[in-house]
């Protein structure tokens, strides 16, 4: 019979990899918290194809690498470092293995603040640490070996999810479309509430053969003045770019979630020269004035509006890349 098929695309690995680094410095730890997905591709054809096992490093084993470096790796408390090292570990030890697609969602844990009496601004506890939200961090690195073991590069995308906001005032929405579907009124007045989902791309970046051959020894080739805005730089970058995110939606007189949107993502583009798109998904999360005219009561705008009922759905969805030109 004629195969009327062919394997056009082929990924695996690991999902889900849930793991907790401790770094001890004596008394004082630091944890970060990590779900961690690793997949690759390369010369792995024939275990679809012809049920040849030969070329497939087990699932098991991925976990178990993702594990070994959490343990060893001098990168692991910056998600951006730890995912360009766990690629490179699995392109460079593993000769028929040619890219790596690491995700990482970086968990919220907070230093417990304890009082030091009046006046005194409360000192961060050394070991106890409490979870200040459902957002996080995202990572996503595409570690490429096809030009060599020896010409590894990167690209890099970076971002967080459902971090929820809202603004009580400072938003309006006029000026759209009316025609026979339209039972929307325009407002110059509203709740603005979202769940910022950001994601921003770094320029591809090139990574230096490791000093074993195996990914094993790495160490961050890009430190100090210029790691800056790059990967290397992942901390200081989730930082400035969730304060811009957080900053533009408080201070904007809303013309609308698109004009917002659009706002942010320049000020990213701006600040950092690596960065080369920047894109936001952002649902707009209705929070509809009751009507309580039956009570005798006004309620229906602002500043009369006080209360409100949060619609689950439907939400809007408004989605945007803004890129360097
Ligand atoms: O900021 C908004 N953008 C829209 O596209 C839209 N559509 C809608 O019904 N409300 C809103 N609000």
């Amino acid at each position: 019979m004629a195969e009327v098929s062919y394997l056009s695309h082929a990924r695996y690995g690991k999902d889900k990899v849930r793991v907790l680094r401790v770094v001890r410095d004596g008394a004082w730890h630091t944890i970060v918290e990590y779900n961690v997905t690793a997949l690759v591709e390369g010369a792995i054809e024939t275990s679809y194809t012809k049920a040849d096992n030969s070329v497939v490093v087990a699932t098991d084993s991925i976990k178990n690498i993702t594990y070994y470096l959490a343990k060893t790796s001098p990168h692991v408390l910056v998600p951006e470092r730890f995912a360009l090292h766990l690629g490179t570990h699995l392109v460079s030890k593993y000769a028929h293995l040619n890219k790596a697609f690491i995700t990482i969602e970086q968990l919220r844990w907070q230093r417990v603040p304890i009082s030091q009496g009046a006046g005194q601004t409360p000192k961060p506890h050394s070991h106890s640490f409490y979870r200040d939200g459902d957002e996080k961090r995202t990572v996503e690195a595409e570690i490429d070996a096809t030009a060599g073991k020896d010409k590894i590069t990167a690209r890099v995308t970076s971002g967080l999810k459902d971090l929820l906001v809202l603004k009580s005032t400072g938003s309006a929405f006029e000026n759209f479309v009316r025609d026979e579907y339209t039972t929307l009124v325009e407002v110059n007045d509203r709740i603005f509430s979202t769940s910022i989902d950001l994601t921003y791309t770094f320029k591809p970046i090139s990574i230096p053969k490791p000093a074993d051959g195996e990914g094993k020894v790495f160490d961050a080739p890009v430190t100090g003045d210029a790691a800056k805005g790059t990967p290397w730089d992942g901390d200081a970058l989730a930082a400035s770019t969730r304060e811009v995110t957080l900053e533009v939606f408080a201070l904007d007189e809303s013309a609308s979630v698109q004009a917002t949107l659009y706002k942010m993502g320049q000020r990213i583009i701006a600040e950092n020269s690596q960065i080369t798109d920047v894109t936001y998904k952002l649902p707009n999360k209705h929070y509809v004035p009751v009507d309580m005219k039956y009570l005798g009561v006004d309620n229906l705008s602002p500043p009369k509006a006080e209360i409100f009922l949060p619609l689950a759905a439907p939400s809007g969805l408004i989605t945007a890349t803004v890129s360097r030109k």
